[in-house]
């Protein structure tokens, strides 16, 4: 019989409210115990909340969810206490010394849901996210996500591979082996090829997912004292990076969270670049490039206007052009302008920039939003182009058709899924 956990699902206390959650085989004892008697199921119910000794703790609501419809599958109460630090601790105290009962660990309830088949690793995944979400566009692929639409979509998937798979053993058991009908080897290749073709899409869509789930990255460049260091801080609203008026002031890279336009933006403050420097400023230098390779844009920043080296250009990444302190010259066309001394081209640049984010990341919420979605798909894929090949022996497409469903299969966590598990779920937050 597993254990019954217990954790504080609410945040910091103190607070208004804290909520205690229970699941396991004990909860109908802790809830007798306490309460007095077992309330009407998924019914709030105020009661006196008692310690196992009889001496009330807390005046609060309960609640009561039996397995296997309740969130984990198994028994589950939800006590609503008094938020203040000292209630809390007496309550847990009285549960922590309880035989059987222990304080859960990070994910567990979550992971108890998904081990009692309420939710497939996708929801679990999104449930995860919807919790770290920060922006309004994490939140809405997040609860896309947590909704099941990625599990019904490979379902889906998963059910047209087993019919193909069906076709050509039908075929296998009734032919010659080198005598597949063509109509039936011709509508099976037609459906391979429409899989394919649809996981193509959620693959590529992935992109913008996974974007959307870490941040687009945005990641500053430019000469010493091109006033990058000033810019960041005029975008984020906050002294995050030293600024002073001597070159070389910036040495680690700095990292700033932006939402714009409900999207999350990763804006990384460099060194600037030059030759020369002392060993500090040259190894800030190097990360600043390296940081640049795998951003999704670079603002390069020059009080001149002028464009960027070479070897930034050929980085491949897309670079937007922007001539700094632009209160201490003309005009200069063709080159953006802005002064951190000038709110309202400050103000502009960031409109700017969230077109520009919304552009790259808008749309309906894609399924894809992790490396571990992705790589299960791309598995999938692979499986399916070798199935492909034409005039394949039977037994070598249904053989790749089967992994192509083992790839969902891992995608889903139907299948071999024990070592991704603890890396899942430890993410969570205990209580979660
Ligand atoms: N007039 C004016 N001065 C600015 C502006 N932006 C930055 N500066 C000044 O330019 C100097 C350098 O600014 P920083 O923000 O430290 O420049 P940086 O590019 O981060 O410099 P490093 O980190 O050393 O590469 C400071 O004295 C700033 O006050 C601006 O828009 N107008
Ligand atoms: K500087
Ligand atoms: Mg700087």
């Amino acid at each position: 019989m597993s254990d019954t956990i217990f954790a504080l699902s609410s945040g910091a206390l103190p607070s208004g409210i804290a909520v205690v959650r229970l699941s396991g085989p004990a909860v109908r004892f802790v809830v007798e115990t306490s309460a007095g008697k077992l309330p009407k199921p998924r019914q709030a119910t105020l009661s006196a909340l008692r310690a196992g000794d009889g001496r009330v703790i807390d005046q609060g609501l309960l609640l009561f969810f039996p397995g296997p419809a309740s969130f984990t599958g198994e028994d589950v109460a939800e006590f609503h206490l008094h938020g203040g630090r000292a209630v809390v601790a007496a309550f847990l105290g009285f549960l922590g010394d309880l035989p059987g009962l222990r304080l859960a660990e990070a994910g567990e309830f979550t992971r108890r849901a998904f081990e009692n088949g309420r939710i497939d690793l996708t929801e679990a995944e999104g449930l995860g996210d919807l919790i770290a979400a920060e922006t309004e566009a994490q939140r809405r692929q997040a609860l896309r996500l947590a909704g099941g639409a990625f599990r019904e979509r490979a379902e889906d998937w998963r059910r047209r591979l087993i019919d193909l798979r069906a076709h050509i053993e039908a075929d296998l058991d009734f032919s010659d082996e080198d005598d597949v009908p063509d109509d039936l080897s011709h509508e099976v290749g037609v459906g391979i090829a429409n899989l394919r073709k649809e996981m193509e899409r959620e693959l590529s869509a992935g992109q913008r997912g996974e974007r959307v789930r870490d941040g687009l990255e945005v990641v500053v460049l430019g000469p010493p004292n091109a006033g990058k260091s000033s810019l960041v801080n005029a975008l984020a609203e906050r002294e995050v990076a030293i600024v002073t008026d001597i070159p070389g002031t910036t040495r680690d890279l700095l990292e700033v969270r932006l939402d714009l336009g409900g999207y999350a933006v990763l804006l990384v403050d460099t060194a600037g670049l030059r030759e020369g420097g002392d060993v500090i400023e040259a190894e800030g230098i190097r990360r600043g490039r390296a940081r640049a390779t795998a951003a999704d844009l670079i603002l390069w920043l020059d009080e001149n206007g002028n464009a960027p080296p070479q070897d930034v250009l050929a980085l491949g990444v897309p670079v937007m052009r922007l001539r700094t302190k632009a209160d201490l010259a003309g005009i200069s066309e063709g080159v953006k302008a802005v002064s951190v001394r000038d709110r309202t081209s400050v103000d502009r640049l960031l409109d700017l920039l969230t077109r520009e984010v919304a552009s790259r990341l808008g749309g309906e919420s894609p399924l894809v939003s992790r490396a571990r979605q992705r790589d299960c798909l791309s598995r999938a894929v692979a499986a399916l182009r070798n199935a492909e090949g034409k005039a394949l022996p039977a037994e070598v497409v249904a053989d790749n058709l089967r992994q192509a469903g083992d790839a969902l299969g891992r995608l889903t966590g139907r299948i071999d899924i024990e070592e991704v598990l603890g890396s899942i779920f430890s993410t969570f937050c205990i209580g979660k």
